[in-house]
């Protein structure tokens, strides 16, 4: 159970330098729209999970605000911040570049801004990738690209050696905007810090393409992905509705959770079938897959299936690949479903005409959309508050509309997933009318 100490997050040290943005923050205190920075969040939010505790207001597990202070700990005109990307791509990259360093220039002063290339591969310096300088000038337009301006990567690199090379580069601060595995590398970079004494910050913005990171409130790109992920699901029904017997397959990505599927299906009323890995699913059987689809095929003429990559995979024989970050490596749930599907509507003598889309890659190369831009610029001035007043292993998010600072291995602690007693899972089996259970 979640307590009061699982989400203090770790200081470098007493802050005792005046913030540039004293002033702006100034005689703020908590309203509906702003919380002080002597207030804290509730983790809970109902009054039922607020009781069910049974501990004084004092003692409810709360978040730290985020925001800026009034005091700050490093001194802006000494300090060097670095930022690197690891992981998959997510829209939104380039904007919380842009505007980490936009943030730190303009508002707190600091110049001295480089970025790492390639990830924390980027980092050790046999690999031999050079810093790039992170000028305003340089990071001016870049949020209209997609992708990463300093570039990616997945695999496992030794903390010991990164530290040795913010050492040696006479970095701070590490800004670190990445996913649940870059998060659980920043956190060992942040313990091998603390090992050796350094006053050495590290502040992630959680990356997450699949929005499976935990105690963030929605990761940023996330709602650019499922809309575009939503305009194949609508391709998907002009096709099967001209077709005789027409059936889609739509994968989407979702490793281990089904938001993308689940959103980009009630994003238009268009999908008969949401699988997601969350909830396990049937073929065979009256309430299986397969008879369903060939009865929602003969009333309707045509049907849709929205298909979350990590879904099935207790049907397909089990993989046991990993990537080079460690992730799973799935089965091809969709091929096996292609087929099964084909061969069932030919046992039954039903016409089928399958159409399969894959939009892939396609929907996290995209630049993020106005929210979504919106959403970046302010996690990363979020995450730059935070840094500069001496917070590290900490990660940025959005609660509930608020903005809050978390300590790394609470999210790392576990995963976000879709449950399926939530009310998201229930609106997709209202918006699909797909039965409760199809096991
Ligand atoms: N358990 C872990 N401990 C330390 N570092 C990790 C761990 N998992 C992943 N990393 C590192 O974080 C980086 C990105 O991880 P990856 O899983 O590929 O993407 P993401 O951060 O998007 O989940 C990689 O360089 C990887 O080696
Ligand atoms: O081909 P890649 O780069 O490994 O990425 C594919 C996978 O990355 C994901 O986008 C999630 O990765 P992250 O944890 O890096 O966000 C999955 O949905 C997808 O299966
Ligand atoms: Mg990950």
């Amino acid at each position: 159970m979640v307590t009061l100490d699982d989400l203090q997050v770790r200081s470098l040290g007493t802050s005792t330098i005046d913030s540039p943005l004293a002033l702006y923050v100034g005689g703020r205190e908590t309203n509906e729209y702003y919380v002080g920075e002597t207030d804290r969040i509730l983790y809970d939010d109902t009054l039922e999970l607020i009781a069910a505790r049974g501990v004084p207001l004092e003692e409810l597990p709360t978040f730290e605000a985020g925001g800026p202070r009034r005091k700050i700990f490093f001194d802006p005109a000494t300090t060097r911040v670095g930022v690197v990307t690891c992981g998959g791509l997510c829209p939104g990259l380039n904007d919380v570049i842009r505007a980490i360093v936009l943030e730190l220039d303009t508002h707190y002063g600091v110049r001295d801004v480089v970025g790492f290339q390639h990830g924390y591969a980027g980092m050790v310096e046999s690999n031999g990738h050079e810093i790039v300088s992170l000028t305003p000038e340089y990071v001016a337009r870049i949020n209209e690209r997609g992708g990463t301006i300093l570039g990616s990567s997945r695999g496992a690199q030794d903390p010991g050696l990164i530290v040795d090379r913010l050492v040696e580069l006479g970095i701070d601060i590490l800004m670190v905007i990445g996913g649940d595995g870059s998060m659980r590398g920043a956190h060992n970079i942040g313990a091998e810090i603390e090992r050796r004494g350094l006053t050495i910050g590290i502040v992630g913005v959680p990356k997450t393409i699949d929005n499976d990171i935990p105690h963030i409130g929605q990761s940023f790109g996330f709602s650019t992905a499922f809309a575009k992920a939503a305009e194949s699901i609508k391709a998907a029904r002009v096709e099967v509705e001209a077709a005789v017997g027409g059936v889609a397959i739509v994968k989407v990505m979702g490793r281990h959770a089904g938001f993308i599927a689940c959103y980009a299906a009630l994003a238009n009323h268009d999908a008969d079938f949401v699988l997601i890995p969350e909830v396990q699913f049937s073929l065979d059987g009256d309430n299986g897959l397969l008879s369903l689809l060939s009865r929602r095929v003969r009333e309707r003429g045509s049907a849709v299936i929205v298909l979350a990559e990590g879904a099935g995979q207790d049907l397909i024989p089990a993989s046991d690949r990993t990537d080079a970050s460690g992730n799973a490596v799935l089965g091809d749930i969709a091929g096996f479903l292609r087929d099964q599907i084909t061969k069932d509507f030919a046992n039954r003598g039903q016409a089928l005409t399958m159409r399969y889309f894959n939009p892939g890659y396609a929907i996290r190369s995209v630049p993020a959309d106005a929210s979504d831009s919106v959403y970046c610029t302010r996690l990363a001035q979020t995450a730059v508050h935070a840094a500069m007043a001496g917070r590290t292993d900490m990660v940025v998010g959005r609660r509930r509309h608020r903005f809050v600072n978390v300590p790394i291995p609470f999210v790392t602690s576990g995963s976000h997933s879709v449950s399926p007693d939530g009310d998201l899972w229930l609106s997709v089996l209202e918006s699909t009318a797909q039965p409760f259970s199809m096991s």
